[in-house]
């Protein structure tokens, strides 16, 4: 077996399940959205994707470290909240058996459920095996019909070595029109997809499915001959990311495409699969740090599919110094042979403010 070939598989199925799960909340019109200690959303669907993928780690992983988004302290407080989520998990369990067998037992009980949850609690570091999870990324985009992406990442040693994500909204098909949202009407049919990443082995996607896997593909960026004809993606809430910016530096570089707005992780996705060619991520706050499950699945699949990623200031994005990426500002993520050349247009951007 090829290096992390059992870690891939059990991320990739317990994201792919996860992926299942939010679907359905996707669909319903009451999502039970909770509001946090800092006013983003959080939703049943979270915390029910980050209960599954986690009982999926530990079965499989029982000693790793895990880091994840969401906790469940509100879960304690709210019985009608708490059953709620509890319906959701034992539902997608039942209807994934093909991946139970690999996933273990399942969770058995509510109580187990909370605990489950709450494993995310690692302070991540640069040691060991940590996973970092991201139930749902985008959960803005979740909540509005928009983009979302399931994230799960393994780090050793403070290194991405399996990035994995599951973006149920994107096409299947590559080569189809860049797009930060579902149409009104538009169905799930072609839609959905599982990316992948192992350091050194390159850069997978499938359709996503429910139970076994299907086949994959490689995937790379595309070859930019002229930066010109570079097509931007950047977040759809200006908070997280400045368009005034961006659009500053797209002119600078003679691009003229309209950059695609979209939220979470399907970003790094899409340009890894060569449908968008470069991802910005600009600060608007001096004191927000980025979290390291906000990236690492989409750095890693960035890289591994020929892209460059560092922050404003050109340095590697460090995930080892714990739950943010304290060490780093911003994203600029490329293919290996434009970065340099968009990297310095940022720079000489952000140092006119
Ligand atoms: N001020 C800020 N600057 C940058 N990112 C922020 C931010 N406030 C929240 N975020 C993060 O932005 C993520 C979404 O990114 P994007 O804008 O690319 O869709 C959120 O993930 P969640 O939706 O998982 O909470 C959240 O972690
Ligand atoms: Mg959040
Ligand atoms: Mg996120
Ligand atoms: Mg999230």
């Amino acid at each position: 077996m090829s290096s992390y070939a059992k870690e891939l598989q059990v991320a990739q199925l317990a994201v792919q399940r996860a992926a299942i799960l939010t679907k359905r909340v996707f669909h319903e019109k009451a999502k039970g959205t909770v509001s946090k200690d800092d006013k983003s959303p959080v939703t049943i669907g979270d915390f029910g994707a980050q209960a599954l993928i986690i009982s999926a780690l530990k079965a499989s992983f029982p000693d790793d470290e895990i880091v994840a988004e969401e906790e469940a302290a509100q879960l304690r407080q709210d019985a009608n909240l708490r059953q709620t989520i509890w319906d959701l998990v034992k539902t997608a369990q039942l209807s994934d058996s093909a991946a139970e067998g690999l996933l273990g037992g399942g969770i058995k009980d509510e109580e187990t459920m909370l605990t489950m949850i709450d494993y995310g609690n690692s302070k991540g570091g640069a040691k060991g095996r940590i996973w970092a999870i991201d139930p749902i990324d985008g959960t803005k985009g979740f909540l509005r019909g928009g983009q979302y992406a399931v994230c799960l990442a393994l780090m050793v040693d403070g290194d991405v070595k399996v990035g994995v994500l599951g973006c149920p909204n994107l096409p299947i098909d590559d080569a189809a029109p860049l797009s930060g949202g579902m149409e009104s009407g538009q169905t799930d049919e072609g839609r959905g997809v599982l990316f992948s990443g192992v350091l050194g082995q390159g850069a997978t996607s499938r359709p996503l499915t429910t139970g076994v896997l299907a086949t994959e593909k490689s995937i790379s960026m595309r070859a930019i001959t002229d930066i010109a004809a570079a097509t931007f993606c950047e977040s759809v809430e200006a908070g997280h990311s400045s368009h005034g910016d961006q659009a500053e530096i797209a002119k600078l570089l003679g691009i003229t495409n309209p950059s695609v707005r979209m939220d979470s992780q399907a970003k790094y996705a899409s340009i890894a699969r060569g449908a968008g060619d470069i991802y910005l991520r600009l600060p608007v706050s001096a004191t927000y740090q980025e979290k390291i499950w906000d990236h690492a699945a989409g750095d890693l699949i960035v890289r591994e599919a020929g892209g460059a990623v560092t922050d404003i200031h050109g340095k590697p994005l460090n995930f080892s110094i714990g739950r943010t990426l304290a060490d780093n500002k911003g994203v600029v993520a490329a293919p290996a042979a434009a970065h340099a050349q968009v990297l310095e247009v940022v720079q000489e951007v952000l140092a006119k403010k």
